[in-house]
């Protein structure tokens, strides 16, 4: 499998001289060229787990081990832009001078839905023109996996869908491979190619899911199942 695998996990944080374990030994593959949504409860371990396998931390043991050579860019909750420089300065800033081929930045801009706005600085945009932003910096690093931490969760509900749609749009056309932290169920049952869920700080269930993303109808029966079964896998009254 080209991709990520991940062995046997463990981490765990020490708070005022107490020992907190997160993760207890998390065995997961995670494919190339697919989204994959890790999904879970608030403080289940969903961010650790993306962290780790980003390598912003490390693990206690266990190992995270990347098919071939890789470069991860991240997106975070909040899209983290640079207050002083426009939407085109924000997607190159990771870039060296040289990297910069203007037609493919042009390009990105436009997949991200951002054309004309290429001068505009982060103030002047909505939340979710930021977000993209913050997406097209991302593209702009030409990941081999990008890494999202509910980077919709502080939109509201019509930005969201609509970012969904474009995430799967943009997904499809760059062949990305997404790792994806969220807590909620639908946006999962939307963008997941695999759904893994974390209880504990372990995986406790990883769901296929094998309608292509852009045909997706979470009204359509096999889709109300799918979520009753995680909604009663996932233990809420527990
Ligand atoms: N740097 C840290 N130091 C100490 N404890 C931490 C640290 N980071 C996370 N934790 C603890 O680890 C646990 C898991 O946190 P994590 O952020 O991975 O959960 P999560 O599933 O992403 O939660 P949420 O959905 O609320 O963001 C929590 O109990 C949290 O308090």
């Amino acid at each position: 499998m080209a991709g990520i695998r991940l062995k046997d996990i463990h981490k765990t944080y020490q708070v005022d001289g107490r020992t907190f374990p997160v993760l207890n030994g998390v065995d997961l593959e995670i494919p190339e060229g697919k989204i994959t949504v890790i999904l879970g409860q608030s403080g289940c371990g969903k961010t650790t787990l993306l962290r780790l396998t980003g390598g912003l931390e490390s693990a206690d043991s266990g190992e995270v081990l990347w098919d071939g050579a890789h470069k991860t860019a991240f997106v975070f909750q909040e899209p983290r832009l640079m207050p002083w420089l426009n939407v085109w300065n924000n997607i190159i800033f990771g870039l060296k001078k040289n990297q910069v081929d203007q037609e493919k930045i042009q390009d990105i801009v436009s997949t991200v839905n951002l054309s004309g706005f290429e001068k505009a600085y982060p103030s002047q945009l909505s939340g979710g023109m930021q977000q993209r932003a913050a997406i097209a910096r991302a593209l702009a690093y030409e990941p081999t996996f990008i890494l999202m931490d509910e980077p919709f969760a502080a939109l509201d509900y019509f930005t969201r869908e609509q970012m969904q749609r474009e995430l799967l749009r943009v997904q499809q056309k760059e062949h990305s491979s997404i790792m994806f932290v969220t807590h909620s169920i639908d946006e999962a049952l939307i963008l997941g190619d695999q759904i893994v869920m974390i209880e504990k700080g372990l995986v406790k269930h990883v769901y296929p899911v094998k309608a292509p993303s852009r045909e997706r109808n979470l009204l359509d029966e096999e889709f109300i199942a799918l979520k009753r079964d995680i909604i009663e896998n996932l233990n809420f009254i527990n």
